[in-house]
């Protein structure tokens, strides 16, 4: 199967993760899209709310998408949520997938600084999603990178064993963060970029009020 992968801290998760990722399980023709919340975020400060309250959250997203499935495989790891290493592991455990990662534009930017990023190529296709505020120009070294490896046509099928693909798609562009929403929820606004169930689930577990803005992972 073709499954999408997009990986987050989800801290917490809303509609500028939900509604890409849709927009790209439609274009690609994706089988599947799985939410994998991390554990240890390798370039975050901590996180807002424990592992399980993102996991959760994340959970009420895939119940309610048909073809969203969470996948939980970072959280059973104590060590940073390095992603090659997660790849790594999916493909020994699914080695009928082909994985399709997904990211911002923002995560794009920066991922000649992830861990042993290279290996990334081997193991999964590179799916990129536009971000507001975030361009790539064309003297970022990332731009090497990505005419060396961008998908031929732009989305055209790929053979099944292929992988390394750097995907470039045109979605709806949402201007949301999860900085903004913790910000809004700590000024005791109701932020409209979250789905309900989300909404419901920060409300009754009272999660991100001022007082617990500090790393609880
Ligand atoms: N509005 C958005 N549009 C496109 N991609 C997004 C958007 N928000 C997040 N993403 C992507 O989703 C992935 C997970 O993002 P993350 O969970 O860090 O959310 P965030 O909103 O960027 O969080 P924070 O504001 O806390 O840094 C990243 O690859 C990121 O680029
Ligand atoms: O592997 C890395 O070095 C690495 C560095 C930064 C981010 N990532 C992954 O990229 C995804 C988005 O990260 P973030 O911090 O924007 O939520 C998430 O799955 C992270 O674990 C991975």
């Amino acid at each position: 199967m073709k499954i999408g992968i997009l990986g987050g801290t989800f801290d917490p998760i809303h509609f500028g993760h939900i509604r890409p990722a849709q927009e790209i399980k439609q274009q690609l023709q994706l089988d599947e899209v799985w939410l994998m919340p991390n554990h240890i975020p390798p370039h975050k400060q901590g996180t807002h709310v424990t592992t399980q309250d993102r996991l959760a959250m994340a959970e009420l997203v895939c119940n309610e998408l048909p073809g969203f499935v969470l996948c939980d495989i970072e959280a059973k790891r104590d060590t940073p949520s390095y992603t090659v290493q997660t790849l790594s592991q999916l493909r020994q455990l699914y080695p009928e997938h082909q994985f399709y990662f997904i990211m911002g534009m923002d995560s794009f930017l920066s991922l000649n600084k992830w861990y042993q990023w290279q290996q990334l190529f081997g193991l999964c296709h590179i799916v990129v999603c536009k971000r507001p505020g975030w361009e790539l120009t064309d003297n970022d070294p990332i731009h090497a990178l990505l005419k060396m490896y961008i998908a031929p046509q732009n989305g055209a099928s790929t053979s099944p064993a292929e992988v390394g693909k750097i995907f470039m798609l045109n979605v709806t562009e949402e201007d949301i963060s999860s900085t903004a929403i913790r910000q809004q929820l700590q000024q005791g606004e109701i932020p409209v970029s979250l789905p309900t169930t989300v909404q419901a689930y920060i409300q009754d577990n009272q999660l991100y009020l001022p007082d617990t803005a500090s790393n609880s992972q």
